[in-house]
Parts: structure tokens; C-alpha cells; sequence
């Protein structure tokens, strides 16, 4: 594994602990929710994580969702993932959505709502032309290729 990046944070929050990696190797750090939140069916709630960062230059934070919240309760995040820009001081929230459609999700204080997965990123430099060059997709998208039973396999890769 590669040496982590140093990332400098603030809690807001002091009583809640510091986002934290479950097991070696995850991907993503969990973040708490700073206030109990009921969330009705289909609705959604913004909570505060009681944590500000400070990036590195060439690196951002994604807010994702967590995969067992998804499957226990329905729970997802509205825009996700999150982007966190490496020059965010504020606090980092999450837009969290309940898509169960009979039951509330309830979470306290303290809960891990989300985690936050920090990436190096690369900026483009736009240059306009009149014609790009071409490719092998072309403009085919949205289910250009069928479903994975029409394509049968690997029909068509060259
Ligand atoms: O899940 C998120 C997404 C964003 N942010 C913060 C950090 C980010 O740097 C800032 C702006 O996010 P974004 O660019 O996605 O939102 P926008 O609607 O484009 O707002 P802005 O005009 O402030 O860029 O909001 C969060 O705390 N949590
Ligand atoms: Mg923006």
C-alpha cells in the first residue's frame, strides 16, 4: 500500500471522534452525524459531520454513501458521491435521502452516516476544436451496447 496523505482537520464538534478507516486498506473513512435525525420515507436531511479539512493541492474528498445502510434501511446520500474541493474550509455535511418507502431511518448523534473517500484529481485544460478525433463507441451511449444477455458474452470486443 501506498503512504497515506497528510490531511489537516478541525473538529467542531470535540465530543465526536475523528473520520476512521474500519479495517487497513479501506477506502473510505467513516463520518458521524452531529445530531439525532429521523428521516420519513422519501424524504431527506442534511447532517453536519463536525469536521473541516484542508486538502492538499491536486486532491479532493468524496462523501459516499455506506453499503449497509443502503441494504438495512434504504439510506443513500442525494448527491453522491459528495465532492469535498481541496480549498472547502467549512464543515462537511451530508444530504442524506431515505428511499424505503414505509419505514423512517433513525440515526443518533454519533452514528456513522457516510464515508469519505480522499483521491488525487486532475484538472483539464479545455481546448475547443471543431471536430474531435474519432473512436470506437462514437457517440453510442445510454444502452448503446444492449443488455449483457443480447451482447452475449464478449460479441463484439475486438
Ligand atoms: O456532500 C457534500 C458535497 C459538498 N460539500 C461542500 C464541500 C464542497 O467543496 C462544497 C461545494 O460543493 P459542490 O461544488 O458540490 O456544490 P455547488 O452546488 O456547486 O456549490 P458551490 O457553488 O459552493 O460550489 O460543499 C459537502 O460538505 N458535502
Ligand atoms: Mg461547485
Amino acid at each position: 500500500m501506498t503512504d497515506p496523505v497528510d490531511v489537516l482537520i478541525t473538529r467542531l464538534d470535540p465530543e465526536l471522534p475523528l473520520p476512521g478507516y474500519a479495517h487497513p486498506g479501506d477506502a473510505g473513512a467513516d463520518l458521524v452525524t452531529t445530531s439525532d435525525v429521523s428521516i420519513a420515507p422519501g424524504e431527506r436531511a442534511m447532517v453536519g459531520t463536525g469536521i473541516a479539512i484542508a486538502l492538499p493541492a491536486g486532491y479532493a474528498a468524496f462523501v459516499h454513501p455506506r453499503s449497509g445502510l443502503a441494504h438495512r434501511l434504504g439510506v443513500s446520500i442525494v448527491n453522491t458521491p459528495g465532492t469535498v474541493d481541496a480549498g472547502y474550509r467549512g464543515e462537511i455535511k451530508v444530504l442524506l435521502v431515505n428511499h424505503d418507502l414505509r419505514e423512517p431511518a433513525v440515526f443518533a448523534r454519533g452514528d456513522r452516516i457516510a464515508q469519505l473517500v480522499v483521491q488525487r484529481v486532475e484538472r483539464a485544460r479545455f481546448h475547443e476544436v471543431e471536430r474531435l478525433p474519432g473512436s470506437a463507441r462514437g457517440d453510442g451511449g445510454y444502452g448503446s451496447t444492449g443488455t449483457a444477455s443480447q451482447a452475449g458474452g464478449n460479441a463484439g470486443v475486438r
